[in-house]
């Protein structure tokens, strides 16, 4: 195992040892409205990152949390740094993670970086925009994606546990929960489908076929791969690949990150009248939009 992973394996063990020592009450805070868990963010990390310099030939992958980040990263670590010879960086990738100092020294990483967020757009450093770092941005159908951090908050000790599902659905509903609404994400994110440095791609394209997803994101980074490249990335980055080898790529965090990894998993825990309130939920923020229609809604989301 490469030296750098070992160390972020190491990283990512801190973080959960961290989370068992403290009270439910201290796990998270509050920025600007919006909730983070303590062990892995801080309020001065936050701050700092509002003048982060991101550049061109970056690239950042934006994900709502338990919509496929750490797959699309499995991906995107593979097309930054292992296709020219080099491991990725031993920090934890996510830019909103960690403290000022792990900022500085990711400023100090030559570009291409992979930079990792689920930060709401409005809260992204405002340099990825101007600079257009290329944007590949993962979203999950929203029920699947509230059940998976559901099980996340109950099996991980970073988040507070919820004592039922009916709860959880609650706060998931109104945005209760770290990093914000889901809904206001795809609302704002709808707004910019057709940039030219933005890819959106989906959990179910890439369920439904991982060779055309990783060629796709491919040819938006402008990587002339070849058929073999492309196939063997996609082989390495299945469910069952991933999981296999979870324990020494992601330590702690894998035992719970790789649950089920499968489409249609809400039609065990949603009650029909959840399942309808999400529908008009949906509908309200995405209906007749075109994001809407990529997520495919009615195929993934209607029992
Ligand atoms: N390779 C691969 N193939 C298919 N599905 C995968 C893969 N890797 C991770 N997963 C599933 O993605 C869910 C976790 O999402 P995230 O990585 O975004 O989680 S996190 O917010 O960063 O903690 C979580 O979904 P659930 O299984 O439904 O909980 C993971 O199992």
């Amino acid at each position: 195992m490469d030296e750098n992973r070992k160390k972020f394996v190491q990283e990512v063990d801190k973080v959960f040892d961290t989370a068992r020592d403290r009270a439910p009450v201290e796990l998270l805070f509050t920025h600007k409205g919006v909730q983070y868990p303590t062990t892995v963010c801080t309020p001065e990390n936050l701050q700092a990152l509002e003048g982060f310099e991101a550049n061109k030939d970056d690239v950042m992958l934006v994900s709502y949390p338990k919509c496929g980040t750490n797959w699309a990263l499995q991906i995107l670590q593979e097309m930054v740094y292992t296709l020219a010879n080099k491991s990725p960086p031993p920090d934890i990738p996510m830019i909103e993670f960690g403290t000022p100092d792990k900022l500085e020294r990711l400023k100090q990483q030559p570009s291409p970086r992979l930079l990792v967020t689920h930060l709401h757009y409005d809260y992204i450093p405002k340099s990825v925009f101007k600079n257009k770092t290329k944007k590949v941005v993962v979203f999950r159908n929203p029920k699947d994606a509230a059940v998976s951090l559901f099980y996340f908050c109950n099996n991980s000790p970073i988040f507070p546990s919820y004592s039922t599902w009916d709860e959880f659905f609650q706060d998931y509903m109104s945005g209760k929960v770290c990093w914000g609404s889901y809904f206001d994400s795809l609302i704002t994110w709808n707004k910019h489908l057709d940039d030219e440095d933005v890819l959106i791609i989906t959990y179910e394209e890439l369920q439904e076929n991982l060779v055309v997803g990783v060629k796709q994101i491919a040819e938006f980074l402008g990587l002339p791969l070849t058929q073999d490249q492309i196939q063997g990335i996609a082989n390495r980055a299945t469910f069952q690949n991933m999981k296999a080898k979870s324990n020494e790529t992601h330590g702690q965090f894998g035992q719970v990150l790789f649950r089920k990894g499968d489409i249609g998993d809400w039609k065990n825990l949603f009650s029909p009248a959840q399942s309808q309130e999400m529908d008009e939920k949906f509908k309200s923020s995405l209906g007749g939009t075109k994001l809407g229609a990529k997520m495919k809604y009615d195929v993934h989301c209607k029992a």
